[in-house]
């Protein structure tokens, strides 16, 4: 059977290629010169990112890569290529001929070696999908930002569009409240406070009109609205700050440590804004948050695991891309 004309490239942040101190330099090199990442002037920066931050970040990440990497590599990337896989099969079983790849903003496959593959199988038309339900210029613009430096180095290239977001997809936003509670159905019930931590930004993007802020309280509203939670029932927080500046808040770890200093004795624990486990989820809520809330008192951390490979996170994925797709020939 000839390959499909239609692809959709399944992208996500990206990670490093093994969980060691070279590997880590390459990746962290190349996700922190982005200005989308870090908007500090060129000149400025470069000298601090190679001078101070590459000469000690590498081996401090590295170790804690180590706690979570997995027989078949970093739990990021076995996630993004089984959730493509599903993806594909899923729209197969729809009726919708298309052909699907993962790819990374940073590392590897490449978002532009990918599309370059797409483009030597004739593919004439692909829909750019961001693994990143809520919009933020320093994630999902990104990602538009690579594909047109692959587009500005081609003659003739293929139909693009591009998905912005979908952080109030009610597909999205029932497979969320699926997995919260399939884990009170095991826990035996819910824990005293729901824990929503998304990963933060800096402030001074969302002054400057990044939609991303808004995009994650309208989720987390959405989201106790399905689970049918009152305002005390459930916290929204931002984590993995980075720098000095100041970052969306509140921050997460201080929230859990007042929280246990407080008396809330039990909390569940989710990050509704990465759809696969990776490290920020596995090491730094379900490691470090966590023993930063049971040293400060608390009795029980009960980590929700991202939506990953769940059938109802698989259904809404398709069904979003159904919907970007629609109008294109075979679908
Ligand atoms: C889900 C959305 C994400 C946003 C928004 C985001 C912004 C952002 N991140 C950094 C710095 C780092 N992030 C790192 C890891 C990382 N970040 C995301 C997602 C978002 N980041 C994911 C999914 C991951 C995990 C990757 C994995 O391999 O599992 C890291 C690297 C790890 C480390 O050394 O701590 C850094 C650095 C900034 C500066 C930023 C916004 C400005
Ligand atoms: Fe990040
Ligand atoms: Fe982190």
């Amino acid at each position: 059977m000839p390959s499909p004309a239609t692809a959709i490239l399944l992208c996500n942040l990206g990670t490093p290629d093994a969980p060691t101190a070279p590997a880590l330099r390459r990746y962290l090199a190349q996700f922190l010169s982005d200005p989308r990442v870090v908007e500090i002037p060129r000149a400025a920066w470069l000298p601090i990112l190679h001078g101070i931050i590459l000469r000690t970040r590498p081996a401090q990440s590295a170790a804690k890569y180590q706690t979570i990497w997995t027989p078949d590599g970093s739990p990021l990337a076995v996630w993004t290529n089984k959730q493509a896989v599903m993806l594909r099969g899923w729209l197969g079983e729809a009726g919708a001929q298309v052909q699907v790849l993962p790819a990374m903003r940073y590392g590897r496959p490449a978002i532009g070696a990918q599309l370059q593959a797409l483009q030597a199988e004739g593919v004439k038309r692909v829909l750019v999908l961001p693994l990143y339900p809520q919009y933020s210029g320093t994630t999902t613009a990104s990602v538009v930002d690579d594909v047109a430096a692959w587009t500005r180095r081609q003659r003739h290239f293929p139909e693009l569009r591009f998905v912005n977001d979908y952080h109030d997809d009610p597909g999205y936003v029932a497979s969320l409240a699926a997995s919260v509670r399939a884990h009170w159905q095991r826990e035996g019930g819910p824990a005293d406070k729901l824990v929503m931590s998304f990963h933060g930004i800096p402030e001074r993007n969302v002054r400057l009109g990044d939609p991303y802020a808004d995009q994650c309280r309208t989720t987390a509203r959405l989201l106790a609205e399905a689970l049918g939670l009152a305002p005390e029932q459930y916290q929204l927080t931002f984590q993995s700050r980075f720098g000095k500046a100041r970052w969306l808040e509140p921050y997460t770890e201080p929230t859990l440590v007042a929280l246990a200093q407080a008396g809330t004795r039990r909390v569940d624990v989710m990050c509704p804004g990465f759809t696969g486990d990776c490290l920020e989820t596995l090491e730094e809520i379900n490691q470090e948050a966590r023993h930063a809330f049971l040293q400060a008192g608390g009795q029980e951390f009960r980590y929700i695991p991202c939506l990953n490979d769940s059938h109802a996170w698989i259904t809404a994925l398709s069904r979003i891309a159904q919907r970007h797709l629609a109008g294109w020939p075979d679908m």
